[in-house]
């Protein structure tokens, strides 16, 4: 929960229009790379305020038991929707806490309807839920998550990721749109 002296969040000015297509913001990402085979491919379209909506559907790849969606592969789609705020917010930050509720099992094949909104910003702590509908925006809801995001240096990635997949993202900086759009040097 956030604090009593936590701010609301505030849309940044430079934030990419309600209803732009976000597209993946590295191509090897497993929730939203074009480049990533088995992963979700998931699709983040930016809403009003600070909020976001996302699809994606569930393929084969993704099963738990047989014709139903594995959890953490739900709980990666939670993830990524919410990671996708840091849109709005032009922010970099990671998961520190995610916690999920899986309400309904999810079949191979359904399109699962995300939206995800920012509650509250305390210094580098970012607070935002998320919910997940079967079939429609309207659908009934089959996944909620609230998560705790940490806002990063970009420090955190240079430091921490595996040195051949941070040289390629720096030969190609185009890999990973989120370096352009925040204009920060990888
Ligand atoms: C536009 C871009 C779109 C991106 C979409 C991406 C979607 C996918 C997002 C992810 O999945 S990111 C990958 C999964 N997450 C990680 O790998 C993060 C691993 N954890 C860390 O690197 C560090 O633990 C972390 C950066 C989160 C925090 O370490 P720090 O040393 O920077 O902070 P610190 O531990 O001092 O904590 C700062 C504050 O946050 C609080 N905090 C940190 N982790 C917490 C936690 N897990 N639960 C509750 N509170 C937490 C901590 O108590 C403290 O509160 P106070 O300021 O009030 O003292």
């Amino acid at each position: 929960m956030p604090p009593p002296d936590a701010r609301p969040p505030v849309r940044h000015p430079d934030a990419p229009e309600p209803g732009t297509l976000l597209g993946a913001h590295y191509d090897q990402c497993f929730g939203c790379g074009h480049e990533q085979p088995h992963g979700l491919r998931l699709d983040a379209t930016a809403g009003e305020g600070v909020s976001i909506t996302a699809e994606f559907t569930v393929q084969p790849a993704h099963q738990g038991a047989p014709g139903l969606a594995h959890g953490g592969v739900l709980a990666t789609a939670l993830d990524e929707t919410l990671g996708s705020l840091c849109w709005l917010l032009q922010t970099i930050a990671v998961t520190g806490r995610l916690e999920t509720d899986f309400v309904r099992p999810v079949p191979v094949g359904t399109v699962l309807h995300l939206s995800a909104r920012c509650t509250a910003v305390h210094g580098r702590k970012i607070f935002s839920s998320a919910v997940g509908r079967i079939g429609s925006p309207d659908g009934p809801v089959a996944v909620r998550a609230d998560a705790l995001f940490i806002e990063v240096p970009v420090a955190h990635f240079t430091d921490n990721g595996r040195d051949e997949d941070i040289k390629a993202v720096m030969e190609n900086p185009d890999r990973m749109k989120v370096t352009r759009a925040f204009e920060v040097n990888p």
